[in-house]
Formats: C-alpha cells, sequence, structure tokens
C-alpha cells in the first residue's frame, strides 16, 4: 500500500503557529508518511471516540497530527493532514472533527459540529433598530439547501441578525457550504455559484462513499496534494511567501485560470485585492503548459502596466511554476514590448535609439504642442490638441490626414467638421515635426508605431510567435497599447485573457475593449471576494471608490458584493495642527505598530505629491525608524527590513499590513493643481483622484490610518470618513 499526502486548507494556519524546530520535524514526518507509511515509528492510529475516519500520527515525543483518511484510490491511500498539535490537544481536536460527504454537491467536507451547534445557539433572529437580517432578502432557505446546507440551519441563517454572527455560522459550516453560503449573502445568485464550483454532473451522491467524495473537484478545493516529495520542496509549498495563493485558489478563480476553449479573448474585472494577478498568473502558467502543440517557438505574453511590477510578478509566476516557465512565458511591461516591436525593425531601431521616451504629459511635450498650435488657424486649447492626437490619431494609428479625416471620433464629446478636423492636422503634422527634432517620442507613439508596425508586416508578429496573452491592469492601457496587443496576437481561441479593474484607473482613460476589435461579450467575469484587505478597511475604501465607471468595456461596472475574508481594526483618522506635527505623528504612529509586532517593511507611508516624501522620511528618522523613497526604478521588494515611503500613484498593485495615507488636510488634497482647475477638466481630475485614493486605500492589508494636517479633505468619502 502507498500513501498520498493531502494537506487540508485549514493545515496551514496550524502549521505557522508551530516553532522552526518542530516544523522542520513536522516537514519530515510528511515524507516518512508518503514513503513508509507502515513504519510503526509514525504510530499511525484511529483515536478512541473520534469518527471511524479520523487518525492520529506521531511527529514527535510532544506533537501529534491529526489526519483523516479518504480510504483507497487504488492501491493508494489517501491522507489528509488536518493540523499538528501538542500531545493532548491532538487528541482533544481529533475527538471533534467529522468529515462528511455533502448531500448535494458530493464534496467531502470538514467541520466541527460543536463550534457549529455553538455559532447557531448565540446567533439573534430578533432585528433591532441597528442591525438588521444579515442575508439579502432576496436569498431563500431553499437556495442554502440547494449547497447541501441542513434545512434547520439554513432556516435559521435566513433570519440571523447581524454581520458578526452570521459570519461566526458561515466560518463554522462545513467547507463549501460556508463559502456558498457567503457568496450568495453577498450578491451572487445560486446559479452563479453553482457555475463557479462547477458542480454540473455529480451524479449519484452514496454519503457513506468518501473515496468517491475525494475524486470530485470540488473536494480538491479544501484538500490539495502536498505535490512535493522531499523536505525543501513540501518547506516551499508551506513557507513561500504566496504560499496560499499557490494553492488555495477560488472555485471561481481556479475555472478562470484553468479554462481551455474560449473562443476569443476573455474579460476578468474586479476591485482591489480581489485576486486579479493572482488569476493572471496561474492563467499564464496554464496556458504555457498547453502550449506544445502551438509550434516549437510559441510563448505566452504577461504583460502589465506598472514598470515596476513586472520583476515581482515573474518572481511570483517562478514561484508558482518553477524558473523553467520563463523559457515559455515573457513577462514584459507594455510599453517595452512596444519598444521591442518597434526596434525590431530597421527604421524602428534608429528611431528607438535616437530618440528620448517620454510621457505625453511631460512638461515639454506640452510646450510642443503650445508651440505647435499656432501654425493652426483656429484657437484650440494645447489639452485639447493633446487629447486629440493621443486618443484618436494615436488611438486608432492613423498615419496621415486622409485617414484622421476618415475616422469616426468614437468617445470624443466635442464634434469636428471636416474643415476643423484639416486645421487640427495642421497642428498635429506641426506638432510631430518638432517631436523629432527635439529627438523625443511618447510612450503612447510608440505603441501605436508598434501596433502599425504589425499590422503591416505579417512576419514581424511570427517574429515574436506569442499564441496567448494575459494582460493585467488593463484599465490603464491606452487604445494604441490595445492596437498593438490585437495586431500581435492573432484572433483564436484563448487568444487574450485580460484582467483589470476600472475604478483603479489612474492613467488611461475608458477604452472599450470592443472598440479595438476585442470583443468579450458573454466571455466576462467578476471577482468579488477581497483576499488582501480587512472588511474594515475594505468598507473605507468602497466609500472613496468612484460609483460610476465601466467594465473595460461598453457597460458600466460596479463594486457590489465585494467581501473580505479577515476582520481587524477600523481605519484611524490621525489630524494636527501643522505639516511638521503631522509628519511627527506618523512617525510615532508607526512606531507604535513596530512596536506591536509589525516590520518595518510591512509598513508603507503614502502622500499625493513627491514634494511630501522627504520630510516624511526625515521624521521617520527622527523616530529611529528606518525608512526609503520607492521611485519609478526601485525594486521595491529588495528594499530590506524598511518602512516603505511613496506617492499613492507608486503605489498601485504593492500591499502592505499597515498603511498610512499623509497629507489628507484639505490644504493638501485635492493638491493645488487641481483647485486651480475649472469645468469638466477638473471634474475629470477629481474622479482621478478618487481612483488614486481607492488604489492607495486598497493596499493596507489590517491596519489603516489617514493623517492630515487641520481637518480631512471632503473628498474622502465613506462611512469613517471624519473620525
Ligand atoms: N485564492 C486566494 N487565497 C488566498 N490569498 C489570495 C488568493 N487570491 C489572491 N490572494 C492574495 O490576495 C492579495 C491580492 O491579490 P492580487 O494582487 O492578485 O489582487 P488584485 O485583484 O490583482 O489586486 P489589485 O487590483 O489591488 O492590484 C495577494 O496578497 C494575494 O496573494
Amino acid at each position: 500500500m502507498t500513501v498520498q499526502v493531502l494537506i487540508h486548507k485549514q493545515f496551514e494556519d496550524s502549521y505557522d503557529r508551530l516553532d522552526g524546530s518542530i516544523r522542520n520535524r513536522v516537514l519530515n514526518f510528511m515524507v516518512r508518511l508518503q514513503r513508509e507509511p507502515e513504519s510503526p515509528g509514525l504510530d499511525l492510529k484511529h483515536p478512541q471516540g473520534a469518527q471511524s475516519h479520523v487518525r492520529t500520527a506521531r511527529v514527535t515525543d510532544n506533537y501529534r497530527a491529526v489526519l483523516v483518511t479518504s480510504g483507497a484510490d487504488g492501491d493508494t491511500e489517501l491522507l489528509s493532514l488536518i493540523a499538528v498539535k501538542k500531545h493532548d490537544d491532538a487528541y482533544e481536536f481529533a475527538s471533534t472533527i467529522r468529515l462528511e460527504v455533502n448531500t448535494k454537491t458530493g464534496a467531502a467536507e470538514l467541520y466541527q459540529p460543536a463550534l457549529l451547534q455553538a455559532a447557531m445557539e448565540s446567533a439573534p433572529t430578533t432585528a433591532t433598530n441597528s442591525e438588521l437580517r444579515f442575508l439579502p432578502s432576496s436569498v431563500r432557505q431553499l437556495d442554502l439547501e440547494r449547497f447541501g446546507i441542513a434545512p434547520d440551519i439554513a432556516e435559521k441563517l435566513v433570519s440571523v441578525i447581524g454581520e458578526k454572527p452570521f459570519l461566526a455560522i458561515a466560518g463554522a459550516l462545513p467547507d463549501t457550504q460556508g463559502s456558498a453560503l457567503l457568496d450568495l449573502a453577498f450578491g451572487k445568485s445560486p446559479d452563479e455559484v453553482w457555475q463557479d464550483y462547477g458542480i454540473d454532473n455529480v451524479g449519484p451522491i452514496d454519503v457513506d462513499d468518501v473515496e468517491t467524495a475525494f475524486q470530485r473537484p470540488i473536494t480538491r478545493l479544501n484538500f490539495t496534494a502536498a505535490a512535493a516529495d522531499n523536505e525543501d520542496e513540501l518547506r516551499a509549498v508551506l513557507e513561500g511567501d504566496f504560499a496560499k495563493w499557490r494553492v488555495w485558489l477560488h472555485p471561481l478563480q481556479r475555472s478562470l485560470a484553468y479554462h481551455d476553449g474560449w473562443n476569443g479573448p476573455y474579460r476578468v474585472t474586479g476591485g482591489a485585492g480581489t485576486g486579479k494577478t493572482v488569476t493572471a498568473i496561474h492563467r499564464a502558467r496554464h496556458l504555457a503548459e498547453g502550449l506544445d502543440s502551438a509550434g516549437p517557438s510559441s510563448k505566452v505574453l504577461l504583460t502589465t502596466f506598472t514598470r515596476n511590477l513586472v520583476r515581482a510578478i515573474e518572481a511570483q509566476l517562478v514561484e508558482l511554476a518553477g524558473p523553467g516557465i520563463l523559457g515559455k512565458v515573457d513577462v514584459l511591461n507594455v510599453d517595452s514590448l512596444a519598444r521591442s516591436i518597434v526596434a525590431a525593425s530597421e527604421p524602428g531601431r534608429v528611431l528607438v535609439q535616437g530618440s528620448t521616451i517620454v510621457h505625453e504629459s511631460a512638461d515639454r511635450v506640452l510646450e510642443l504642442w503650445r508651440s505647435a498650435r499656432q501654425s493652426a488657424s483656429g484657437s484650440w486649447e494645447p489639452e485639447f490638441l493633446a487629447d486629440e492626437w493621443s486618443l484618436v490619431v494615436l488611438g486608432n494609428a492613423i498615419q496621415d490626414e486622409a485617414g484622421y479625416l476618415r475616422i469616426p471620433r468614437s468617445g470624443r464629446s466635442r464634434r469636428l467638421s471636416r474643415p476643423q478636423r484639416a486645421d487640427v492636422w495642421v497642428a498635429v503634422e506641426q506638432f510631430q515635426r518638432l517631436m523629432r527634432a527635439d529627438k523625443l517620442i511618447t510612450f503612447t507613439e510608440l505603441a501605436a508605431r508598434a501596433a502599425a508596425a504589425l499590422a503591416g508586416d505579417p512576419l514581424l508578429r511570427a517574429s515574436f510567435d506569442y499564441r496567448h496573452a494575459v494582460v493585467d491592469e488593463a484599465q490603464d492601457l491606452h487604445p494604441a497599447h490595445w492596437k498593438m496587443l490585437r495586431a500581435l496576437i492573432e484572433p483564436a481561441s484563448d487568444d487574450l485573457f485580460i484582467v483589470g479593474d476600472a475604478h483603479q484607473r489612474i492613467y488611461g482613460r475608458p477604452t472599450p475593449l470592443s472598440r479595438f476589435g476585442i470583443e468579450t461579450r458573454g466571455r466576462s467575469r467578476r471577482l468579488t471576494i477581497n483576499y488582501r484587505t480587512s472588511r474594515e478597511i475594505l468598507r473605507w475604501t468602497l466609500g472613496v471608490a468612484d460609483p460610476d465607471v465601466d467594465d473595460l468595456d461598453t457597460e458600466s461596472d460596479t463594486l457590489q458584493g465585494a467581501r473580505s475574508v479577515f476582520g481587524g481594526p477600523e481605519p484611524e483618522i490621525i489630524s494636527f495642527k501643522n505639516s511638521q506635527a503631522e509628519s511627527a505623528g506618523i512617525a510615532a504612529l508607526v512606531k507604535s505598530w513596530c512596536a506591536d509586532g509589525l516590520r518595518a517593511s510591512d509598513i508603507a507611508v503614502f502622500a499625493y505629491e513627491k514634494r511630501h516624501m522627504t520630510e516624511l522620511v526625515e521624521s521617520l528618522t527622527a523616530e529611529g525608524l528606518k525608512s526609503a523613497i520607492v521611485g519609478p526604478d526601485t525594486r521595491e521588494e529588495k528594499l530590506g527590513d524598511v518602512v516603505r515611503v511613496m506617492t499613492m500613484h507608486r503605489a498601485k498593485g504593492l500591499e502592505y499590513r499597515g498603511v498610512v495615507l499623509g497629507r489628507m488636510g484639505a490644504a493638501d488634497f485635492p493638491p493645488r493643481y487641481v483647485k486651480s482647475m475649472t469645468g469638466a477638466a477638473k471634474d475629470r481630475e477629481l474622479k482621478k483622484l478618487r481612483s488614486v485614493l481607492y488604489v492607495a486605500g486598497s493596499r493596507a492589508r489590517e491596519r489603516m490610518a489617514i493623517a492630515s494636517t487641520g481637518p480631512v479633505t471632503g473628498i474622502i468619502g465613506g462611512e469613517n470618513a471624519g473620525g
């Protein structure tokens, strides 16, 4: 008889609580269990009084493992590790757990009946002034029973009052029942949940047949193979920084990442922290594994907007799939990709080598627009011309006046007559001449050139040979990027997998994918479970998020149904008389968080404007805290154990246990340049500021503080704003 060791989802919590020396013994125990299951030293036995599936085994003289057996799969016995505890605690725990087969879904599930009973008994069912029934009225008892929740429990759940008692029951329910209940409570329809869990074709369910239940994919959402057969590999599985996301994907994340055969591009949206990047990384791995049939040199492109996130994503991909994966997946920033496509052609290489690449919002670029508009006869605002060039000309890869006169200017609010268009083109041409004379090229122009080069040269596309692209941070991509990606990846099944969140758009403009030949109708899903942020911080971020955003295509998106998987302290508001006192107050707070056990590297301080960075660092230094400013080229993950200080823009994609949003007083935020604006431009900028705040606040996992000089800015909404 051989043994396959599985790990139950809750095992990691018990492993994390063990000392280093015991952990080593646990790893050694797991290897022995796999290799020599009959060794008497393991002392594998059924403890008296426990359910028949339960076992304990010896890890050391003082520690025992608690396991469940699911019988044999052929001549292999499946043994699942549930916990490792001190000897007596292990026996006590072993007598409280039960393994059952769900009557409706067929999943093998673990739970502690006494805990469930206690949570049920203490949950109130009479509404008060402040607390109401937690489940939405649209969810009926039968909807809960459909997922195997027992009728008496379902009956109680539909009338439980208040969030805490409800979550206590959800947490004590057998595994898959608890998560299905939460999905329903936070707004998913029963059909959606059923589909997410992939429970089609369950077949007849025999509740005594645990062996068959363990073969069902739904069981493997909570019991997974250790996928390692020596101690080092096991340690990597259990102690890797990203262990949880590597192993325990939500069924919806899993079904998106591991699906085969979508008939075109797929789009995934979801608020901050809902595991979009994690899903994208799993997807890239899965697509890479299926590449063999696509030709010997075919690759997967995994691309993202923010330059300094690329290395971190690459490291996660390697952690998930091993270093060999980089032979099949290129992880690239979308602008670097544009640069290499342009440089792959002879004239392009000369252009790239001889030019400085700048952002289209750079001061020098605006200066050139001011000068270029003189050559037109109308009195065009430089900002209007800059947008027209970027969104219409580059966004449609237009090369000449005829092309510009023909193109429908979709998405532009101001109408232009034909003579007006011809006049704008005069300014555009002059601008382009001035840019060449200055040896400047913008990132967007580079992407547009890459798109045009690919469209005109099939061999260029073939030389890159990307069969699939996975696109992260899609909300910030420019139309020219989409044109380039569309031209780079030949339309085919599973060609593009796109993830993003328009609430976090802090660079681009709404860019409906379908306008760029990327049709995702009928192929899109929204992630709602927030794995990063506590419930309290999530509530705050939902208060500042812009409710009026797109779904990366032509419909609107929502954060409805967002839910976090854990709770913590409320965000704090700390206000001071002047900015020195505010800086000192922030430093004192950071110090107190360190005293509570957070490492310096677990903490970040953000402010909107660059000019505040140095003073924040100085105040941290005065408190004896080491810190570093994160700039555009900083490898953040390499900074070591220091407090991170950065602008809110720079915080995109990162996460910390504690976050301080500094300089949030009405005098500092919105910044002066926005206060001096008017009309539509100001509205647009304020919208962007909300997104920046949403991005910044949603970086916090457990603790958050909003620091201000004077009262907190009025732009912060949310229940907790203002104290
Ligand atoms: N299934 C999961 N189980 C546990 N943790 C997860 C899971 N999925 C994601 N996470 C964790 O949640 C956090 C957020 O994930 P990720 O960065 O993928 O979210 P995101 O949606 O891309 O966020 P953002 O849009 O804010 O950048 C990370 O710490 C990640 O490891």
